[in-house]
C-alpha cells in the first residue's frame, strides 16, 4: 500500500505512479493475449479445449464446450429457495432501473416541413462474457443479460469458465431466469476470441459485453472494431472519499471488498484525518487475519492500494478525478454535495450506509463498469449497449424547395457535381 500525502512535493510523482501501476500489470497480457486469439481464429473449437484444459483444468471435446440445457437446469435445481427468492429480489430491481433506461424515439415534422425520425433498435446477437475464475458471478449473469433482454436483442450467447469442470448453480438458476439458454464453458481471452470470430460451435456476435480479469479486459480491447464492446470493465476498483466521523472497521472491509476480487484490483481511501487513516490501515491488518479471500485481497492491498490524505473536501475531488474510479464511496455529511464536484466515476455510492456492496448486487444500476481510469470517456453498462440508432428524412417537393438550395450551394463548394444535380435537377422537374 502507498501512502500519499498532497503536501508532498513529490506528490503529483507519486500519484502518476500509483495509477500507471495497474497499466503497466495489464500491458504485459497484451502479447500472450494477442497469441490466443490469433490461435483461436486459426484453430477455432480445438484452440478452445486446449486453453479451457490449459487455463480451467478441464477436458473437453468440441460437442461439449455447450452446456445443454439439461445440464443448466439440473444444476440450477441445487439453488436452495431462499437463494432464488434473493436472486429474483436482485433481477427485479436490476430489470427496473434498465426499463426506466430505455429511450424513446424520435418523430417529429420541422419548419421546413421535413419529417425527421431517429429509431432505436435493438442488437441481432450480444456475447456475455461472465466471469469466473477466482469467484463464481451469478450477479454479473444478471447484470449483462437483463439489460440485454431489456433492450430486446434476439440472440444472447453466454461465455463463462468453469474451472475444474465445475458447473455454478446460482450462476446456471440466473441464466436461466433471464432466459440464457446457449451458454459455453469457456472464459478467458479465448471466449473473447470465440464470440468475436466464430468457430464452427460458436457463431460470433455483433457486440461482447461483461467484466472479467486483465486477460478478458484486453482480449476486449483488441477484438475491439470488429465487433464492439461496452467498456473496458477490469479487475475491480474503489476510492473511499471518508472522514473521521467514520468507523474505520467499516471503510476497511469496503477496501477488501474491492480487493477480495482480484490481486490486480485497487483499493483507495482519501481523508482529511491522518489519524483516522492510520485506524482504516490498522483495521485492515486485522480483517486480513479472517478474511476468506485474505491471500488475494492482501496481494492486492499490498500493490495496487493506496491512501491519499488531502487538505480539503476540492482536494479530495480533483485526486478522485484523476483516479476516475470504476466506484467512488462519498462517506461525508453532505455526500451529494461532494458528488457534485465529481466529473470522472463508473458509479457514485453517497452516505454511510450505501457501501458499494449495495450496487454489486441489489441497487438496480448495473455493476459493469469502466476501470483503470477509462470512466474519463466511458460509462457502465447499461440498455444503450445493446441498442443502435437509425435516422431518417421524409420530405416531399415542398420541403426540398426550401433546404434543397442551400445543399446544392455545398455540394459544388465542395466540388461534388452529382451530389448537387442529385437535388437541382430534382427541384427542376414539374
Ligand atoms: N469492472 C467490472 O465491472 C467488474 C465486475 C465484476 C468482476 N470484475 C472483475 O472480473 C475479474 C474476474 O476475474 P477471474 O479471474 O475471477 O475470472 P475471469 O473469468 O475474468 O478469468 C478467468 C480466465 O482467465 C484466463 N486466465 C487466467 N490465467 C491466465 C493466464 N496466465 N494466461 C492466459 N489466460 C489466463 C483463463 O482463461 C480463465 O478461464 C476480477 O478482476 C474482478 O475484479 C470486474
Ligand atoms: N464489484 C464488482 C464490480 O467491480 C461486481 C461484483 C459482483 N459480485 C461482487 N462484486
Ligand atoms: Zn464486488
Amino acid at each position: 500500500m502507498k501512502r500519499l500525502n498532497t503536501t508532498s512535493p513529490q506528490f503529483a510523482a507519486e500519484l502518476k505512479a500509483v495509477l500507471a501501476r495497474r497499466g503497466e500489470q495489464s500491458g504485459s497480457v497484451a502479447e500472450p493475449v494477442r497469441a490466443i486469439l490469433a490461435d483461436v481464429q486459426k484453430r477455432g473449437d480445438a484452440a478452445l479445449c486446449d486453453y479451457t484444459e490449459r487455463f480451467d483444468r478441464l477436458t473437453l471435446t468440441p460437442a461439449q464446450l455447450r452446456i445443454s440445457e439439461a445440464e443448466i437446469k439440473e444444476t440450477a435445481d441445487h439453488v436452495a429457495p431462499e437463494t432464488k427468492e434473493a436472486l429474483a429480489l436482485a433481477a427485479k430491481r436490476i430489470r427496473a432501473f434498465h426499463e426506466a433506461q430505455l429511450p424513446k424515439d424520435l418523430d417529429y415534422t420541422d419548419e421546413a416541413g421535413l419529417r425527421l425520425g431517429m429509431r432505436w433498435t435493438a442488437l441481432d446477437a450480444a456475447g456475455l462474457y461472465v466471469p469466473g475464475g477466482k469467484a463464481a458471478y451469478p450477479s454479473s449473469v444478471l447484470m449483462n443479460a437483463l439489460p440485454a433482454r431489456v433492450a430486446g436483442v434476439r440472440r444472447l450467447a453466454m461465455c463463462v469458465p468453469t474451472p475444474d469442470g465445475v458447473l455454478n448453480p446460482l450462476v446456471m438458476e440466473a441464466a436461466r431466469l433471464c432466459g440464457v439458454t446457449e451458454i459455453y464453458r469457456i472464459g478467458g481471452a479465448q471466449a473473447v476470441g470465440a464470440l468475436a470470430y466464430g468457430t464452427p460451435t460458436i457463431a460470433p456476435v455483433d457486440r461482447i459485453v461483461g467484466p472479467g480479469n486483465a486477460f478478458v479486459a484486453e482480449a476486449k480491447r483488441q477484438v475491439f472494431g470488429h465487433v464492439g464492446i461496452d467498456s473496458i470493465a477490469g479487475p475491480s476498483e474503489v476510492v473511499v472519499v471518508a472522514d473521521g466521523n467514520n468507523d474505520p472497521r467499516l471503510v476497511a472491509i469496503d477496501l477488501l471488498a474491492q480487493a477480495e476480487h482480484d490481486e490486480q484490483a485497487q483499493s483507495v481511501l482519501i481523508t482529511q484525518d491522518e489519524a483516522f487513516a492510520d485506524k482504516v490501515v490498522a483495521a485492515v491488518e486485522e480483517e486480513l487475519k479472517t478474511l476468506p479471500r485474505a491471500k488475494i485481497a492482501r496481494k492486492s492491498w499490498e500493490d495496487c492500494g493506496a491512501v491519499v490524505i488531502v487538505r480539503s473536501e476540492d482536494e479530495a475531488a480533483e485526486v478522485v478525478n484523476e483516479f476516475a474510479p470504476e466506484h467512488l464511496e462519498v462517506l461525508l455529511d453532505d455526500p451529494r454535495a461532494f458528488s457534485l464536484k465529481v466529473r470522472h466515476a463508473g458509479a457514485i455510492f453517497m452516505g454511510r450506509f450505501c457501501p458499494e456492496a449495495v450496487g454489486d448486487y441489489v441497487g438496480g444500476p448495473n455493476h459493469v463498469l469502466p476501470t483503470s481510469r477509462t470512466a474519463r470517456f466511458a460509462s457502465g453498462l447499461s440498455v444503450y449497449d445493446f441498442l443502435k440508432r437509425t435516422t431518417s428524412i421524409e420530405t416531399d417537393r415542398e420541403g426540398l424547395e426550401k433546404v434543397g438550395p442551400a445543399g446544392v450551394i455545398l455540394a459544388r463548394e465542395e466540388g461534388l457535381d452529382a451530389h448537387a444535380m442529385s437535388l437541382s435537377e430534382r427541384l427542376k422537374k414539374g
